[in-house]
């Protein structure tokens, strides 16, 4: 039986007055790892805009992680966010501060209270990321893909249902890429499940999972060839 974690039925989503996707019809299984791609300007970045609650759905139904997003109130945003881990191209790091504040920030905006608690799952998504070593560092200190790590490990903190990840890859080296990916994989197989808007084919070839297209204001499913 499927499970989804996000379903989309008949959406549109906009952009102010202007429409920018239309009868978009979506569903996201616990455990998918998903790409979202198409030309710029077709609605990705909207798309994921219209999953964390900063596009509202006004056409259509959407559920994410059990909100219903027609009828997400501004108050349940941050509830919404904390079941999602999201990613974004331009890491989005507090650079006055180094790793591990980054990651206790988040914990404290999120309601841990226990120092000691907060500190294991800092060191613990972490390891996951393979940057242990690294919390003491300032971002500054870190490379492109070091850095996008600890934001995947940010939005690991709180065991998110799903993580939304725009372009992750996009400002990373071919070989970064690769590394960051891995993570993703890993991520993936230990159980997450992942939507990943993405410009980069050589990574949908590198590692071949469902995908969705954003093309004249439509969301396809495409069906890859094998062989
Ligand atoms: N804040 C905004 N206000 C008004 N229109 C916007 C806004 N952001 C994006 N748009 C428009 O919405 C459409 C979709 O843009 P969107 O950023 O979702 O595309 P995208 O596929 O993510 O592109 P890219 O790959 O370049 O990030 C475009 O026509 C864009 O001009």
């Amino acid at each position: 039986m499927s499970n989804p974690i996000l379903e989309l039925k008949e959406a549109s989503i906009f952009q102010g007055d202007s429409l920018v996707l239309s009868n978009v019809n979506v569903e996201i299984n616990k455990g998918e790892f998903v790409y979202l791609i198409g030309k710029t300007g077709t609605g990705k970045s909207s798309f994921m805009k219209t999953l964390y609650g900063d596009l509202p759905l006004t056409k259509g139904e959407g559920h994410i992680v059990d909100y219903d997003l027609k009828n997400l109130k501004e108050k349940d945003i941050p509830f919404l966010r904390r079941k999602l881990g999201v990613v974004f191209q331009d890491f989005k790091l507090l650079i006055d501060r180094t790793v591990n504040d980054n990651l206790l920030f988040v914990l404290k905006a999120t309601g841990w209270k226990d120092k000691t608690e907060m500190n294991s799952r800092v060191e613990e998504v972490l390891t996951k990321v393979d940057m242990k070593t690294k919390g003491f560092k300032y971002p500054h200190e870190l490379s492109g893909g070091e850095q996008q790590r600890i934001a995947i490990a940010r939005a690991l903190l709180n065991n998110p249902e799903l993580i939304l990840a725009d372009e992750p890859t996009g400002n990373l080296d071919p070989q970064t890429s690769i590394e960051v990916m891995e993570v993703l994989q890993d991520i993936n197989k230990n159980g997450n499940t992942i939507l990943m808007a993405t410009h980069d084919y050589a990574l949908l070839l590198k590692y071949p999972s469902k995908t969705l297209k954003c093309d004249d204001s439509q969301i396809y499913e495409v069906v890859q060839r094998k062989g």
